[in-house]
C-alpha cells in the first residue's frame, strides 16, 4: 500500500452519532435510555434482561468484537488487548473562505458562518488508518453526557472497490482474504450444490463472511473513498466500535482537555497486520485537502451541520 495517497479539497460538516447514522464503519454502544435520537428514527434496541438479583438491565453484546487475524499472512494468533489513549485536545485553525467542494454527504449548511453568534474552526485531516485484522472499540471515561466543553469527533471514510484503489497501490497490503480451497471431490462439490442431491435445502451455504454481522464484515482491501467522508460529534456517554478495515481518522478531542479512552481490540503485534496508515497530501490542484467544518456557538457547544438533528442541533 503506498504510504499516502493524493486528496481533493473537500470540507465535510458534523452530524451527530447515532447507530443508523454510523451502521456502515461499526457501532455506537450507549444506554438507549439516554439517547437524544427519536424513537421512530432508532434501530431495534439490544436484547436486554434482567441481572443483579434484578437490580440492573444488562444490554446483550452492544458491539461485535471481531478477530479475523486467523486470515492474517503470518498465521500470527491475536489476542485480546485493552489499551488506554490518553488523548489531548485537536488544534484547529480558523475559518478562512475556500473554493473547497462541499462534501457529497448530507444536508450541508455549508454558507458562511452565518449566526452573529456562531463561531466556525476548521480540522485538517492529514492521516487515515485501519486495523483490517480486527475491530477496535474507544470507551471514553469520566466524560458526561451533558458535557459541552469537551467532545470528541469520529471521522471515518468508505473503503473505495479495489479496482479503483490499483492506480495508487504498488504492493497489496495484508488483508482478510479466504483463501481458495484444495480441488474438491465430486462427493465435496455436490454437498454443496443447491437444491442438494443429498438434503431438501435450496439456500447456498452462506460465505465464512456472511455468517457474520454487517458491521462485522471486511470492508475490502481498496483506500479510503475520500469524497464520502464522514465525521460524528459523539457525546460523553458514547462509546465506539470502529468495523474491522473501517478507515478512521485518529481520534479527535475537541475542548478544553484530554479525553481518557479505555480502547478494546485484538493485535498479533505483526505490524502491517495491526494498523495500516495513509498520509493524505493534497494534489497538486488542491487547495487545502480534507477539512471537517467545527461550528459551535458560544457557549462552545458543536453544531450538528448534516443528518439527523442538522436543524442547528445543538448537543
Ligand atoms: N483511532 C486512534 O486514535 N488510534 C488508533 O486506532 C491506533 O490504534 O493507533
Amino acid at each position: 500500500m503506498p504510504t499516502s495517497m493524493p486528496s481533493p479539497s473537500i470540507r465535510t460538516p458534523i452530524e451527530l452519532l447515532t447507530q443508523s447514522s454510523f451502521s456502515q464503519f461499526g457501532t455506537v454502544i450507549e444506554n438507549p435510555a439516554h439517547s437524544i435520537v427519536p424513537r421512530s428514527q432508532r434501530l431495534p434496541l439490544p436484547d436486554a434482561v434482567s441481572a443483579n438479583q434484578g437490580s440492573a438491565l444488562k444490554f446483550l453484546d452492544v458491539t461485535h468484537l471481531t478477530d479475523l487475524y486467523h486470515l492474517a499472512p503470518s498465521k500470527k494468533p491475536a489476542k485480546a488487548v485493552m489499551n488506554m489513549f490518553v488523548c489531548a485536545p485537536r488544534d484547529l485553525r480558523p475559518h478562512e473562505p475556500s473554493e473547497s467542494m462541499p462534501s457529497s454527504w448530507g444536508d450541508i449548511d455549508f454558507g458562511e458562518d452565518d449566526d452573529g453568534d456562531d463561531d466556525r474552526q476548521l480540522f485538517d485531516v492529514s492521516i487515515l488508518e485501519r486495523h483490517p485484522f480486527t475491530t477496535q472499540t474507544f470507551i471514553p471515561m469520566g466524560l458526561s453526557q451533558s458535557d459541552r466543553h469537551t467532545q470528541y469527533l469520529v471521522i471515518v471514510a468508505p473503503t473505495l472497490p479495489a479496482a479503483a484503489s490499483r492506480r495508487h497501490t504498488d504492493r497489496p497490503p495484508p488483508y482478510p482474504t479466504l483463501k481458495l480451497k484444495r480441488s474438491r471431490s465430486l462427493k465435496e462439490i455436490l454437498a454443496r450444490a443447491r437444491p442438494s442431491p443429498f438434503t431438501n435445502e435450496a439456500a447456498p451455504p452462506p460465505s465464512q463472511f456472511s455468517r457474520l454481522h454487517p458491521s462485522q464484515r471486511p470492508k475490502g482491501p481498496g483506500l479510503p473513498d475520500l469524497k464520502n467522508l464522514r465525521a460524528f460529534i459523539a457525546t460523553g456517554n458514547q462509546a465506539v466500535t470502529y468495523g474491522a478495515g473501517t478507515w478512521h481518522a485518529p481520534m479527535v478531542v475537541i475542548g478544553d482537555r484530554p479525553i481518557d479512552f479505555v480502547v478494546v481490540q485484538f493485535a498479533n503485534g505483526v505490524g502491517p497486520e495491526d494498523c495500516q496508515e495513509i498520509v493524505l497530501k493534497p494534489d497538486g490542484s488542491a487547495e487545502e485537502g480534507m477539512v471537517v467544518l467545527v461550528d459551535s456557538d458560544s457557549s462552545g457547544r458543536v453544531l450538528v451541520k448534516a443528518g439527523i438533528g442538522s436543524v442547528k442541533a445543538k448537543l
